[in-house]
């Protein structure tokens, strides 16, 4: 039995991601607006959690690419079904080979904060259990389960209160964590508009990251600005 939990992040094809944008963002803006939260959140785990395997489930062989670039393993699906189809097929990958617990986590969060993440691994109940964090608009954000199966996946509007409920009808002991950072993800334009204030409250201390997601949504397509991005191995 591995007792870390697994880290799940599940990534569709970026020219089919961020629709909700659609009205705002071009096609090659939305694609590179979702491939540049995928590199990060990857790097991120990388760094800051390299105890914990990740697996990245995906139906794109580049994204797949992408994930062992940065050590993470990939689970194939055939097609994008689904966060919630992806969550399923990721939590039985899981069991079978014996994990304890997975961490599911999507790949557009705009801040990703270390202290956050550990305190939520550090909120893990004895099994069966299910840890919740919800999204600002109700969405579900990360969730941890154990055992990584313990529940089927609820995701779509107002899932934060559908896996409650999920879970409390299975028995399971359940938490939700309400956490600063991780409340936010990039799925509409007043989540741009958002960024846009993030950015002017910070002022001339603003994180780099920030600027630069915020240079990928208004910069002409022509002269995209694509950082270097390191690998990890
Ligand atoms: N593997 C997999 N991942 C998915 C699927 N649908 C969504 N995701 C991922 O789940 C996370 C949250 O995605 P959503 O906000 O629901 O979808 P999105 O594509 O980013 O945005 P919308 O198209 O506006 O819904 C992101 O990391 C997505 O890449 C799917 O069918 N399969
Ligand atoms: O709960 C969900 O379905 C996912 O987190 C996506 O929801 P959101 O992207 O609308 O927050």
């Amino acid at each position: 039995m591995t007792e870390q939990p697994l880290i799940v992040i599940p990534v569709k094809a970026f020219g089919l991601a961020k629709s909700r944008l659609g009205n705002t963002l071009s096609p090659d803006h939305r694609s590179a607006l979702a491939q540049r939260l995928c590199q990060r959140t990857l790097h991120f785990f990388a760094r800051h959690f390299p105890e914990h395997d990740r697996l990245v489930v995906t139906a794109s062989p580049a994204i797949g690419r992408l994930a062992q670039a940065h050590g993470a393993m990939v689970l194939e699906e055939a097609a994008a079904d689904g966060l919630s189809q992806a969550a399923d097929r990721a939590a039985e990958w899981a069991r079978r080979r014996g994990y304890s617990a997975q961490l599911l986590v999507p790949a557009d969060i705009v801040q990703l904060d270390e202290g956050e993440i550990r305190r939520l691994l550090e909120t893990l109940d004895a099994a069966p259990c299910a840890v919740i964090c919800p999204a600002s608009d109700g969405g579900t954000n990360a969730l941890l389960t154990s055992p990584p199966d313990a529940l089927p996946f609820r995701f779509g509007p107002r899932s934060a209160e559908a896996h409650r409920e999920t879970a409390l009808r299975l028995g399971l002991s359940c938490q939700v964590l309400e956490l600063t950072h991780l409340r936010f993800d990039l799925d509409t334009p007043a989540d741009l508009d958002t960024l846009d204030t993030l950015i002017r409250h910070h002022g001339g201390e603003t994180p780099q990251e920030l600027k630069t997601l915020w240079k990928l949504c208004t910069t002409p397509t022509g002269m995209m600005p694509w950082p270097a991005w390191p690998t990890t191995h």
